[in-house]
C-alpha cells in the first residue's frame, strides 16, 4: 500500500550526485537511507556516530510511524547496526533524519559519502487510550512472563 510522504531534501547532493531513497525492487519494505557524509569516516570497534541522511521527513498522519532499522548485510557481516538498536520517527517530527550507526563489530569500518547505512520503514501505529481499571479480567496466562512457558 503506498502512502504519500513528504520528504524536503537538506543535502543537495541527494537527488544529484547520489540517488533519492528508494525501494530497492517492488516488494522491498525499506527506503535505504544514505550517510551524507562530507568525508569518509572510520567507525572505530564501539564507536557511535550520529549520521545525517540528507533528508528530513514529515509523516504528518498520527497513526503511521517511520522506524530506522539496520541493514541485514552491514549488521551481521559487518557489524554495523544502530546505536539505538531501532530508530522511531515520530509523525510530527520535522526535523533532519538521523542514523546513530554503532560498530559493534571488532574491526574497525569505513563508511563512504552516500552509502546506504540503514534503511526507513512506515508503520501503522494504534495510540493507546488508557484506561483506568481496579483488575483484569483474569486470562490463561495471568501474570507469568518471562519464560514462564518454558523453551521448548
Ligand atoms: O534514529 C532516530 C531516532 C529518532 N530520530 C528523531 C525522530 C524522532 O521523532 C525524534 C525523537 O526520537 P525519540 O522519541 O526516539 O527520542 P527521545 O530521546 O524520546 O527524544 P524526544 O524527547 O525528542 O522525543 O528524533 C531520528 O532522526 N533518528
Ligand atoms: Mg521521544
Amino acid at each position: 500500500m503506498l502512502h504519500r510522504l513528504e520528504v524536503k531534501i537538506l543535502d543537495l547532493r541527494l537527488g544529484r550526485d547520489f540517488p533519492l531513497p528508494a525501494y530497492a525492487t517492488e516488494g522491498s519494505a525499506g527506503l535505504d537511507l544514505r550517510a551524507m557524509l562530507d568525508a569518509p569516516l572510520d567507525l572505530a570497534p564501539g564507536a557511535t556516530e550520529l549520521l545525517p541522511t540528507g533528508m528530513a521527513v514529515h509523516i504528518a498522519e498520527p497513526g503511521v510511524a517511520g522506524m530506522i532499522l539496520p541493514r541485514s548485510g552491514l549488521g551481521h557481516r559487518h557489524g554495523i547496526v544502530l546505536g539505538n538498536l531501532v530508530g522511531l520517527i515520530d509523525s510530527d517530527y520535522q526535523g533532519p533524519l538521523m542514523v546513530s550507526c554503532w560498530n559493534r563489530g571488532k574491526t574497525p569500518f569505513r563508511i563512504e559519502v552516500g552509502e546506504r547505512i540503514a534503511q526507513f520503514i512506515l508503520v501503522p501505529v494504534l495510540r493507546a487510550e488508557l484506561d483506568l481499571v481496579e483488575s483484569f479480567e483474569s486470562s490463561r496466562r495471568g501474570d507469568g512472563g518471562f519464560g514462564h512457558t518454558g523453551r521448548h
